[in-house]
């Protein structure tokens, strides 16, 4: 199920503790001073009686703790905002790790282009500019106070007129976030090729074929800089569009203002002209600023945008449907594809509990994707995928591979996965797949790291499985990578275990077959024959 998530300003606002909030908007107040500090004490200065010593000394501590207060408040609310930023960059990360997990189709290239490029492409043009933009809208408030006390008509005309400022921002939103996105899907681009050609490296130098892989990496990283360049220079064009506008509303204003003057219009004189146009520069700088952050924040509308696939609820109670008596695992009237493609098409299938199937067939008619209709990887496009009349769940199965998952850990962490079972308990399902004696005295406390066989770590798998008791096993060409012996090996086990199992494979044990009465079903890309 298509699924999305928004990093917008409520999101934003509900990961900060209020009191962090609060503490962010009183120190934002009291550093806007700054703007109108200096014009302020210097407009005082002319109304001083200097032959009244206390007065000028009261004057001095005054502006004093007046600059005191506000670059305090200017160094706490930059500590104040990363402790912000700390919050959010942790709680976006582990969401998006949380949704990268839930996703079962995307791939570890866009978890790691997500966990790293992109979300600090949100804190630095998103988090950022959120806090700077309260900053100077409060900023441009307390400005604008002085600016209209100075005088009322003119100093509404300077205001009014430095929104002229704002319009280029605002048309060039929508280049600046597909700009954005075009660099976010080349560079994705490019890390793949990184991992692909970095984890082929062997084979490349085996086959001498470098040149051939460095040009396509070459090709990407061309695309991926030309994105980039691209990307920069649209907001380098938009930055040069927002100073034309910046330069025509500050120009605007003087000229009235100057008119004003010849015209003695509005009680305007020259002073008031030198005052709004030194003050009133704050308002217009917050305003550009402003612009600035708000263009920033409004281009990355798309990479906060966080798409993912996540297969259905689970714990959802599901409607029960009647089947036959003996059947367990049933597949009626599915298909299944990708993409445009359909691989399976009205296929139906029914296996007994406790049965062990092999489905065989030729190359790429489908057999791995009937397992994945089967594990609950893949939805079923029409038809109904059932075990015991219900819908099939993801927790119903055990899916080994080729490659079994494992991290660097205990037997036992690898095999409860931080979760509590008793030792007893453990050690059962170790000695059910005969890993009790190869891992030394103590097999739960065995450090795996890159030092178990393709075989051993297939068996600690389904053993991981045994211990959740899962009812079905299936097996996607385990043994293709193992030597005759311990494919056997495995087999056997295999064939023993009180579960359901299913297994695609090419190479049969025609042996094992015989004495386990093991069903073969062969697959032709239509129907499932048995053999
Ligand atoms: N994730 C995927 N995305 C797109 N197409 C896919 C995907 N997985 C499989 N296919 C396509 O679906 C078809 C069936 O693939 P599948 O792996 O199920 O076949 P198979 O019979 O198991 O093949 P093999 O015996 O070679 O493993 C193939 O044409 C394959 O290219």
């Amino acid at each position: 199920m298509k699924k999305e998530k928004t990093i917008d300003l409520k999101w934003v606002l509900k990961s900060i503790p209020s009191l962090l909030l609060t503490a962010i908007l009183l120190l934002s107040v009291f550093s806007s001073f700054e703007g109108v500090i200096n014009g302020y004490v210097l407009g005082k200065i002319t109304s001083i009686d200097f032959n009244n010593l206390n007065e000028v000394l009261i004057f001095g501590l005054g502006i004093f703790l007046a600059y005191l207060v506000t670059y305090t408040s200017a160094y706490l609310f930059l500590v104040c905002k990363q402790l912000a930023i700390k919050h959010l960059n942790t709680k976006l990360k582990s969401e998006l790790f949380k949704y990268q997990l839930k996703d079962i189709s995307t791939d570890t290239t866009e978890s790691l282009n997500l966990l790293t490029n992109i979300s600090s492409q949100i804190e630095q043009r998103y988090f950022e500019p959120i806090f700077y933009l309260v900053q100077c809208f409060i900023t441009i408030i307390s400005t604008a106070i002085v600016v209209l006390g100075t005088n009322l008509y003119l100093g509404s005309i300077y205001i009014l007129m430095s929104f002229i400022s704002m319009v280029p921002s605002y048309l060039s939103r929508n280049k600046l976030s597909g700009s954005t996105k075009d660099w976010s899907n080349k560079n994705n681009k490019l890390i793949s090729i990184i991992k692909e050609i970095t984890s082929g490296k062997l084979e490349i130098n085996k086959y001498s074929v470098m040149p051939a892989f460095l040009n396509i990496f070459d090709k990407k990283l061309r695309s991926e800089e030309g994105a980039y360049y691209q990307l920069n220079h649209a907001r380098f064009t938009a930055q040069y569009y927002t100073w034309i506008g910046a330069v025509l509303s500050s120009v605007f204003p003087i000229i009235i203002g100057l008119i004003c003057i010849a015209k003695g219009w509005l009680g305007v004189k020259i002073g008031t002209v030198v005052t709004l146009s030194l003050t009133a520069d704050h308002v217009l700088g917050g305003i550009r600023e402003l612009t600035n952050y708000y263009t920033q924040i409004t281009g990355t509308k798309k990479i906060r945008k966080i798409e993912y696939y996540e297969l259905s609820s689970e714990e959802k109670e599901v409607q029960s449907i009647s089947t036959p008596e003996k059947s367990f695992i049933e597949l009626k009237d599915v298909v299944a594809g990708y993409g445009d493609k359909t691989v399976i098409s009205n296929l139906n299938l029914n296996i007994a509990k406790l049965d062990k199937v092999i489905i065989t067939g030729p190359s790429g008619v489908g057999k791995s994707t009937i397992l994945s209709l089967i594990s609950g990887q893949l939805k079923a496009r029409k038809g109904q995928v059932l075990l015991e009349g219900s819908p099939i769940k993801l927790s119903d199965s055990i899916l080994i591979s080729q490659k079994p998952w494992y991290f660097v850990g205990t037997v036992k962490d690898n095999l409860t996965l931080y979760q509590n079972y008793d030792i007893e308990t453990l050690n059962k399902v170790l000695e059910l797949v005969h890993l009790d004696k190869e891992l030394g005295e103590d097999p739960l406390s065995f450090v795996i790291n890159d030092n178990l066989s393709g075989g051993q770590l297939q068996r600690l798998t389904i053993a991981r499985g045994l211990l959740r008791q899962r009812s079905i096993l299936l097996l996607d060409e385990i043994t293709s990578s193992l030597d005759k012996t311990n494919a056997r090996k495995i087999r056997q086990l295999i064939y023993n275990l009180p579960i359901t199992v299913i297994e695609v494979a090419h190479n049969l044990d025609e042996d094992l077959i015989e004495k386990g009465n093991i069903k073969v079903l062969e697959f032709d890309g239509q129907r499932l024959h048995a053999r």
